[in-house]
């Protein structure tokens, strides 16, 4: 990554779009503490990464393109495990509600390692909604997920900006992000391109389709070195 910078206001559901190795999973595993910048500054919800770490960690719920839960325990078992660590309390309800919207209801006794990719999938977003968290970074989350699963994923990711919630979508989807977000962070070889609203995008840089793939194409086919231009806000990232 190099000198890369944006923010995403609070109640945004911003897809972070670009090419194989642009750097779309490492921006969100140093966003959420795993990885460790070697410079710079990382904001999330008002606390500090390099000041408060465990505040970040707190706030935030990251769901990796291949979640890895643990085989030998159940569906409510994972809810009952992430409702412990992060002292969840009156969650019971919200957690009838999210597996009955993600049809995992009948899964709920079943080991993980008797899940399905896309259940498996369904099961570690669950988890993360059920938190509440200010921020959501979820990498590739509809990959393995069925037409009504993606569905309810895009209903669901607007719900939780609705309550406020930042939301970070990474995905290759450009047809299924772009219904679902409004903001727009889009990387190439460890830079920022455009970062900014998905609507400003698409008027600068959307052609006649006014379509995110055609943004997505026209900016990835620019020299590097035009790369500040498209740029709409150059705020630390937070
Ligand atoms: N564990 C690692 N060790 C060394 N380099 C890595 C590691 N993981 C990723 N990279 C490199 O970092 C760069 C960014 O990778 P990253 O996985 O963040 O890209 P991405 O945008 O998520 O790609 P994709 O769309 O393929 O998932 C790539 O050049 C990749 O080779």
């Amino acid at each position: 990554m190099n000198s890369i910078s944006f923010d995403v206001p609070a109640g945004r559901v911003a897809a972070l779009v670009g090419p194989n190795g642009a750097g779309k999973t490492t921006t969100i595993r140093t966003l959420c503490g795993i990885l460790s910048p070697t410079a710079g500054e990382l904001n999330i919800a008002d606390a500090s990464l390099n000041n408060d770490p465990l505040e970040v960690k707190r706030r935030t719920a990251y769901v990796p393109d291949d979640p890895p839960l643990f085989d030998s325990l159940t569906v409510d078992d994972h809810l009952r495990f992430v409702a412990s660590a992060y002292r969840l309390s009156e969650w019971e309800t919200y957690a009838d509600e999210l597996c009955e919207r993600f049809d995992l209801t009948e899964k709920r006794h079943t080991i993980a390692s008797g899940l399905s990719r896309g259940m498996r999938q369904k099961v570690a977003i669950v988890c993360a909604y059920l938190r509440r968290p200010d921020v959501l970074l979820l990498d590739e989350p509809m990959t393995g997920l069925d037409p009504p699963s993606i569905r309810r994923f895009k209903e669901t990711v607007r719900e939780q900006a609705d309550r406020g919630a930042t939301v970070l979508v990474s995905s290759h989807l450009l047809l299924l992000v772009e219904d679902v977000c409004d903001h727009l962070v889009l990387m190439r070889r460890g830079e920022v391109l455009f970062h900014g609203p998905l609507q400003q995008a698409r008027e600068q840089f959307g052609g006649d389709t006014n379509s995110l793939e055609e943004v997505f194409f026209r900016l990835t086919a620019e020299p590097e070195s035009t790369s500040d231009e498209f740029t709409s806000h150059a705020d630390p990232l937070t």
